[in-house]
């Protein structure tokens, strides 16, 4: 029976040279679901994340979108397709506003055209909508500041903000709290709760800051050494003795 799954990651393995990073990992993200992948450093949570948007072709296995097979697609057809990233190192432009690396975002999606001498309305629609998806992230003063100039948790929600205006059905967040001093990570996480309930969209999140894991999805994936080692709601997860032995060292 084909799978109702907004993301299916099918029997997916990864192997450089004779070392194995990834090895037969499945995982299906229900459409709407937010599911958090944890797990120690170098276990293979990067890896899994290039193999589902693209960076990297996998060894074996495949990866589906909303039942579709895009393991072989290249990552603009993935990203028209409906699938969004968000990487560690952010990828704003910098030298542009915040109000415009938004703007461009709209207008991409609306028309994939840029000019705004040739399609003066498309510009003005993605305006509006940029001035919206900033009103969304809490960014609404900061709209005409150079992006470069933001700190590193207001850059992660105009990433935000750049990714709702690409419309995408499945998110990818690559560890959206890493940088952010940790009186912004309350801020964001909740920038990030809202986006999911008010855009319904389906959610993979690679963070290593558990709290905020745990606060926000609806299951936990923990990978270990290139495996699932468990997947389940947040208190089953933290409570089962497997992962707390494997991967966080004691009880919790
Ligand atoms: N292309 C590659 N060639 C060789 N080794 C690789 C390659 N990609 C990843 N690795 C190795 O695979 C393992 C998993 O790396 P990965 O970055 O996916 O882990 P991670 O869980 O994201 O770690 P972290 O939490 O530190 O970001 C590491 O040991 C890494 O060195």
């Amino acid at each position: 029976m084909p799978s109702s799954a907004a993301l299916t990651v099918e029997s997916l393995s990864f192997q450089v040279g004779g070392a194995k990073i990834l090895t037969d990992v499945n995982l299906e993200v229900a459409p709407g679901e937010m599911i958090g992948v944890i797990g120690p450093n170098g276990a293979g949570k990067t890896t899994l994340f290039n193999m589902i948007s693209g960076i990297h072709a996998p060894t074996a296995g495949r990866v589906l979108l909303g039942g579709t097979d895009i393991t072989h697609e290249p990552i603009h057809r993935r990203a028209k397709a409906g699938l969004g990233r968000t990487f560690q190192t952010s990828n704003l432009f910098p030298g542009l506003s915040v109000a415009e690396n938004v703007r461009l975002a709209a207008q991409r999606h609306l028309g994939g055209n840029l000019s705004v001498w040739r399609f003066p309305r498309r510009g003005d629609q993605a305006s509006t909508l940029a001035a919206g998806y900033l009103d969304e992230v809490g960014l609404t003063d900061l709209a005409e500041a150079p992006a470069s100039g933001l700190s590193h948790g207001d850059k992660r929600k105009l990433e935000i903000a750049v990714l709702l205006a690409m419309d995408p059905k499945v998110i990818l967040l690559d560890e959206p709290m890493a940088g952010v001093a940790r009186a912004d990570v309350p801020g964001l996480s909740e920038v990030i709760r809202r986006m999911h309930r008010d855009h319904k969209c389906t959610v993979l999140m690679v963070e290593h800051h558990i709290d905020v894991v745990l606060g926000l999805v609806e299951r936990v994936a923990v990978l270990h050494q290139g495996t699932i080692l468990a997947l389940d709601q947040p208190d089953a997860i933290m409570a089962d003795p497997l992962v707390q032995s494997a991967y966080l060292g004691a009880p919790v």
